[in-house]
């Protein structure tokens, strides 16, 4: 044992650390989900990830490390909140945290010239330092000639090539991290080169360091340029957006049929069989009309979730993304909203938290504002549910021409929106803020056959997490709504449904007050409080007030029947209206408050959304009602 390793066991914990540095959309959380075992997003577009997160590596000869992933910065000077992070982090500036121990940064090996200006800037942060030439396998393919050797004693420290994507894309960075942590103590801060910090000194600094190093291809002529000129294009590019997303919608709802129904006869066998082996009592009901018809009811819409996040993915990794939002630019700009919203409003679509905290790439404030008010009108996928729900008892299956009716009617929705979220934003703007349109100004990264590896992993984490909600929050939720439910007990020689004696058949009355001129009834009045704390979690709601309303025999096998019975279209439609704009989520309420540091803003965005669904469903209501709904 060497005896810089005695002096590091000496001070074991904490480990010894390394921060990932570089510009956006080179790799750094691909590689940090390799060393790591990390399952981080890694999406091709500047700006994806935008908080620090750290992991452990495990080296060859079985030491730990500790890896800090950060957001991409393009200079040290931060000019947004999630290139602040980085700066702070590096420099050891954010309170309560160390700064790393060394810096690895990460340069995408096909655009040095604008990489290598970061690892200069960070060079003179006079750190232990070492440089992961990521996409080595692209610069290969493109015929660029890198010398390792050359660029690293131009740099002056270690370089080693990876490929973030590969599953052994990271082991000589295992094996230089491995050297470096052998010498670590006894290193002094790297030599300084004498480069200023003037961005031209820089830029002739780079060419230098390239001309010495790197041979260029003899032209080499982009594929995606040829793409672009169909995809940027101001009209087809548009028709080409709106039909991608179009389809999306479509299968959504053409390709989710058979897993579902797979689930639902999965589900209604183990009721059967519940029902059949239990003797009658609480326990039977809370398992069967509680936990089953409740939670039950939410899992079978994993496959359609699983569809649109399968798109959504493959959407994210191609490299498309950063073109609709050049495409949308200007339509956005119209309304007041940037660019850089696009992103985030899409990323909304999945969640509207991760979409919120995506805001942060936007520098201007005022911006970023009305871009995270307008978040929650995308719609996420827990509304999926109970679109799904109402659009499957409401609107027939059948097609129009080549389309099927629902999945034109989801669209709609989606549509709507969107829509409701433009005109939010443009009155924001109007109203409150006013801000000049600012030119967009976004790095176009190459298209990218998306990865299998990225696509699965990504599908398995999207399952996860909807399965864990079901287990854990819609899971709680539907056994403490089935108690409110089921007590107190009906009284003596009473007739009608055991719930309406309950607690919850109380609040229902009382609640029907509120949402009667919005032609809810009382059971969707009880699933609307539960489905506060959580969207998806109403349609459990009313799996459970409706299996436990059904008195004795008629027991709800599935929802989807007793509601196109039961309701009318007038309130179907009302609901759905409620959905497109009720804030029923309160995680997204609780990081709104994080993110502007006040309670300002989620107050008002949770006011302004009530109102709006309590107009907009209302609306609905009266004139579905007066064309004869
Ligand atoms: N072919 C190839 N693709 C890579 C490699 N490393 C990363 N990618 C792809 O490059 C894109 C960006 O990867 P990310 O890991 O998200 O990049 P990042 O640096 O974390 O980006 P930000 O978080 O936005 O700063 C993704 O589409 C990856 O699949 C590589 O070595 N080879
Ligand atoms: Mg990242």
């Amino acid at each position: 044992m060497s005896s810089a390793e005695q002096n590091l066991k000496s001070y074991a914990p904490p480990l010894w650390s390394v921060a990932l540095v570089g510009n956006p959309n080179c790799g750094k959380t691909a590689l940090f989900n390799l060393l790591t075992g990390a399952r981080q997003k890694v999406a091709n577009y500047a700006g994806v990830t935008v908080e620090r997160k750290a992991g452990q590596a495990r080296l060859r000869d079985g030491r730990l490390v500790s890896v800090i992933d950060l957001p991409g910065a393009y200079s040290l000077t931060p000019a947004t909140p999630d290139e602040q992070v980085t700066l702070e982090f590096i420099e050891g500036r954010r309170a309560g945290e160390a700064a790393p121990d060394a810096i690895v940064a990460v340069v995408d090996a096909t655009n040095l010239r604008m990489n290598l200006r970061l690892v200069l800037e960070l060079k003179r942060l006079g750190r232990p330092m070492l440089v992961a030439l990521n996409m080595a396998d692209v610069a290969r393919e493109q015929g660029l000639v890198i010398d390792v050797a050359k660029l690293s004693a131009e740099l002056g420290c270690a370089v080693v090539e990876t490929v973030a994507v590969k599953h052994d894309g990271h082991l000589r960075l295992l094996a230089q991290l491995e050297t470096q942590l052998a010498t670590a103590s006894s290193t002094p801060a790297a030599e300084l080169h004498a480069v200023s910090a003037a961005p031209a000194q820089l830029q002739q600094e780079v060419r230098r360091i390239l001309a010495a190093a790197v041979v260029q291809p003899a032209r080499f002529q982009r594929f995606h340029h040829r793409i672009d000129t169909w995809v940027m294009h101001p009209v087809w590019g548009l028709a080409i957006l709106a039909a991608v997303l179009f389809l999306i919608f479509q299968a959504v709802f053409s390709w989710a049929n058979l897993p579902m129904d797979a689930i639902k006869a999965g589900m209604a066998g183990l009721g059967e069989w519940v029902t059949a082996h239990m003797a009658e009592g609480p326990l039977r009901s809370l398992l069967v009309d509680g936990v089953l018809a409740g939670a039950g009811g939410v899992l079978v819409f994993l496959p359609q979730i699983l569809i649109l996040f399968f798109f959504i993915l493959l959407l994210e990794d191609s490299g498309y993304l950063p073109r609709a939002a050049f495409l949308l630019d200007r339509l956005m700009g119209t309304v007041g909203l940037s660019g850089r919203a696009f992103i985030p409003l899409l990323s909304s679509f999945a969640c509207a938290i991760p979409g919120i905290m995506a805001t942060r790439t936007i520098a201007n404030w005022r911006d970023r504002l009305a871009t995270i008010m307008v978040a929650p009108l995308m719609t996420c996928s827990a509304r999926l549910p109970v679109y799904a729900l109402l659009i499957g008892a409401f609107v027939p299956e059948r097609s129009v021409g080549w389309f099927n009716l629902r999945g034109l009617t989801l669209f709609g929705l989606y549509v709507a929106g969107v829509v409701s979220a433009m005109a939010v934003a443009w009155l924001f703007k109007r109203l409150w803020m006013k801000s000049r349109y600012q030119p967009l100004m976004l790095e176009l990264p190459p298209y990218r056959v998306p990865g299998l590896r990225n696509l699965v992993l990504g599908l398995a984490e999207r399952a996860r997490i909807f399965l864990r909600r079901v287990g854990g929050i819609i899971f709680a939720l539907m056994v403490v709504l089935w108690f409110l439910s089921s007590y107190p007990a009906p009284p003596e020689g009473a007739t009608g449904p055991a719930i309406q004696y309950s607690i919850a058949g109380w609040l229902g009355q009382a609640l029907q007050h509120v949402f009667a001129p919005i032609g809810f009834n009382w059971q969707i009045s009880i699933a609307l409080v539960p489905g506060l704390a959580a969207r998806e979690v109403a349609v459990g709601a009313l799996g459970t007030v409706y299996a436990l309303s059904a008195a004795g025999e008629g027991l709800a096998d599935s929802l989807t029947p007793v509601i196109a019975q039961g309701w009318s279209l007038a309130t179907a439609y009302s609901l759905l209206a409620w959905y497109v704009f009720a804030p029923q989520c309160i995680s997204t309420l609780a990081v709104v408050k994080r993110e502007t540091n006040s309670w300002r803003y989620p107050l008002l965005m949770a006011a302004y959304l009530f109102v709006l669904a309590y107009a907009a469903a209302f609306v609905t209501y009266r004139v579905t009602l007066w064309l004869g709904g």
